[in-house]
């Protein structure tokens, strides 16, 4: 029952705990030209783009969050009807959950069956590989949602300061998912969990050929953060130490530049604090193919599919905004927008040894 308890409580504590926003995404720091002749009308701006050979209305996805309960596939169920229904793209949460406890399947399931046709990400962990799974257990979890692409969570950070869990991640994990990823039949996308990609790790993970990545930075939910309440809970000891490296990890706009910067020619996933229309244009024109929201989507959800819609339609709105006022009249153009990069974020660049003129090249490329 521990493991189905964890899922309910992850998202109890992401829903009425203080885990976001311990740091900034440096997102603050990206600041796109205002053009005073944008050249273009609103009603002209296409925000369409694709994913997963499938095309979706703006460069949106709901990343990965839960599953493994009767309330948690109604949660799934909810944000998968809106999704279709805006031709968005979503992602569940692990689905560990789902092949170790066959009777919480369903809780997954529904949500292909909300969405058939919309471009689904199954979910798995890397400790999951670790631990022995493998082409089965990957294939059970593509086909319970009939998913285009698999996820697999890299949560070391997590897994450290849980208090059940499993921190083991040598290197040759990622040899082991690069023969199942050649069995699978599906992309498989590696994604962080709130504390971002270095360039370091790109570079790993494009060595062993994945090169769709979905960065997850520091900014949004802290699973640190989350874990530190499951401590506090439990009395746990580790409490003390999970609350001072809540705020670990690398900001989501460095770890998107540090990304496009070590793999070029990768498939980028912002997320990591994507909070708005806005979030998702920086994050597009910082070099992202795409944008993904989380924890803004799960309160949404929880009030209904009206509250989910309409946060959808503002988000959509504040986009087409920005490229409006960038002038910028499809996703492309505003992978090109001009932007100026300043304060910490600029900082932490050139910290990192990167030089911005080069960094202009490769994300116009992108
Ligand atoms: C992926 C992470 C952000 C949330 C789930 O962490 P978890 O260790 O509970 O996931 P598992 O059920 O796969 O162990
Ligand atoms: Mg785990």
């Amino acid at each position: 029952m521990s493991l189905i308890n964890r899922k309910l409580e992850h998202v109890e504590i992401c829903l009425y705990e203080d885990v976001e926003e311990i740091v900034s995404t440096l997102l603050e720091d990206v600041v796109l030209i205002h053009q005073a002749i944008p050249g273009i009308s609103v009603k002209d701006i296409d925000t369409r783009t694709s994913f997963l050979k499938k095309q979706i209305s703006m460069p949106l996805m709901v990343t990965g969050m839960t599953g493994g309960h009767q309330e948690l596939g109604k949660i799934n169920s909810t944000i998968a009807e809106v999704v279709e229904e805006m031709g968005l793209a979503m992602g569940v949460g692990s689905q560990r959950v789902g092949i170790e406890k066959p009777e919480t399947a369903e809780s997954f399931r529904v949500t292909r069956k909300m969405a058939p046709t919309a471009p689904l990400v199954a979910n798995l962990g890397l400790p999951q590989v670790v631990k022995g799974y493998g082409i089965k257990h990957f294939k059970d979890a593509v086909q319970m949602i009939e998913a285009d692409a698999i996820a697999v969570h890299l949560n070391p950070a997590q897994e450290l300061f849980q208090p059940e869990g499993e921190p083991d991640y040598p290197v040759s994990a990622l040899g082991t998912l690069r023969d199942i990823s050649k069995e699978l039949g599906v992309p498989v996308i590696i994604k962080e969990s709130g504390t971002g990609i270095s360039m370091e790790t790109a570079k790993i993970l494009f060595d062993y050929g994945f090169s769709i990545i979905d960065v997850s930075g520091q900014g949004g939910t802290s699973w640190i953060a989350v874990e530190a309440v499951r401590n506090r809970r439990k009395g746990n000891w580790k409490y003390n130490s999970s609350k001072l490296f809540s705020g670990w990890g690398i900001p989501t706009g460095a770890s998107l530049i540090e990304t496009r910067y070590a793999v070029p020619d990768a498939f980028l996933i912002a997320s990591g604090g994507i909070r708005t229309g806005l979030d998702v244009a920086k994050s597009i024109a910082l070099g992202a193919n795409i944008a993904g929201m989380a924890n803004p989507v799960l309160h949404r959800a929880t009030q209904g599919k009206a509250q989910l819609r309409k946060f959808f339609e503002e988000v959509h709105f504040e986009l087409k905004s920005a490229m409006f006022l960038t002038g910028s009249k499809d996703i492309s153009a505003l992978r090109r927008a001009p932007l100026v990069i300043w304060g910490r974020l600029r900082e932490w660049v050139e910290s990192r040894g990167l030089t911005l003129s080069t960094y202009e090249n490769i994300r116009k490329r992108a």
